[in-house]
């Protein structure tokens, strides 16, 4: 088959294919100029401020406010971000005492350390709330990271008739604290505490003693005065964890010296020693040692106003009398223990 095809036609066709060539390259270099125009804007960037660049990672401020299980905080949601995930768990060491000893202060100052973490209340789970289940125990607990040592504190653990064998059944690992302090002092301050929640409690010397005298026996029945036989909740502890389980702390090397005792803490707890003196200052108006940093606080911080109360003048004669009955108790708690605190 043969197409008659004029000689004007052909022209026409061979000029037609010559534009479109000519419109196809000079669209193709137009594109290659602009991309080679941001190649070298590349490299510039690359070359020369690579060596002025300061890598600075981007610091998220979170809060350190606890959440709880279904809000937790934006620490924890970050950390899981991270590819890390917190978990709560059961705490492997307890401050189980003694109530006024000085508790608040060794959780406080503890858990400054970076492997530890604490939950923030008394949770009450050894006395008043076993029955609520190590579940509902464990959800109490702040979120912890592999390597982190979790701890509660509750003072009336120590008198609690179950709480050792309630412990020992948690885990008989658990190492215990336990925070001591002369027993007349911690009485009266005891007796400080109850009286700023009820005025009308009759004075100190007549609570002491059986008729409310200084010449009658004094009252072992009364609290204060029954929580300071420290041998004998020891004794019941003792039945369910050996001595090389607890650390004694002295509550009133605690404020002299709270180093020392933070030492001795760390070392029992098999964590590095980071909290030291450096943590510390005396704080004049307080009277008490309080933290150049702490958990959620950026700047110092000393403990609250219910802790460091002034207490009540106690006539001298009611004072010696405590300290003649607490003697012999005293002596038997230091050589259960092998400290002597030297109250006696
Ligand atoms: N750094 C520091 N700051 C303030 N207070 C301190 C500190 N270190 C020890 N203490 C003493 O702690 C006493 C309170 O003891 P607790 O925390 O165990 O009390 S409680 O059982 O939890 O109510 C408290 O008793 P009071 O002085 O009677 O208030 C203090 O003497």
């Amino acid at each position: 088959m043969e197409f008659a095809v004029s000689k004007k036609t052909l022209i026409a066709l061979i000029i037609l294919v010559t534009i479109s060539f000519y419109i196809t390259f000079l669209f193709n270099s137009c594109i290659v100029s602009n991309i080679s125009k941001g190649i070298p804007q590349l490299r510039r960037n690359q070359i020369v401020q690579e060596p002025l660049m300061h890598y600075s990672t981007s610091v998220r401020v979170v809060s350190l406010i606890e959440g709880n299980e279904t809000d937790i905080s934006p620490k924890y949601k970050w950390f899981r971000e991270q590819g890390l995930k917190p978990e709560r768990q059961l705490p492997s060491a307890l401050i189980i005492g003694v109530k006024k000893g000085g508790t608040r202060a060794l959780l406080e100052f503890i858990r400054i350390h970076p492997d530890v973490r604490a939950a923030g209340s008394e949770v009450h789970f050894f006395d008043k709330n076993y029955h609520k289940s190590f579940q509902w125990y464990r959800s109490h607990m702040p979120p912890t990271l592999e390597g982190q040592l979790t701890i509660e504190k509750t003072p009336s653990y120590f008198i609690t008739k179950e709480a050792p064998r309630r412990v020992q059944m948690m885990n008989p690992s658990t190492k215990l604290l336990v925070v001591v302090r002369d027993p007349v002092t911690r009485a009266i301050s005891d007796y400080t505490q109850a009286k700023s929640k009820k005025l009308d409690m009759k004075p100190f010397e007549e609570l002491v003693f059986v008729n409310g005298t200084v010449g009658s026996i004094v009252d072992t029945s009364w609290g204060p005065i029954k929580l300071g036989l420290y041998y004998k909740y020891l004794s019941r502890w003792l039945k369910f964890f050996p001595l090389s389980q607890l650390l004694f702390i002295s509550g009133e090397r605690l404020i002299t010296d709270p180093a020392v005792e933070l030492k001795r803490v760390q070392d029992f707890l098999g964590l590095k020693r980071v909290v030291t003196e450096r943590h510390f200052y005396f704080n004049t108006t307080k009277g008490f040692p309080c933290l150049f940093k702490s958990e959620g606080h950026s700047a110092p911080h000393c403990l609250g106003k219910t802790k460091g109360r002034n207490h009540p003048y106690v006539n001298p004669t009611v004072w010696q009398r405590l300290r003649d009955f607490y003697r012999p108790f005293n002596m038997r708690f230091y050589q259960m223990t092998g400290i002597n605190f030297g109250w006696a």
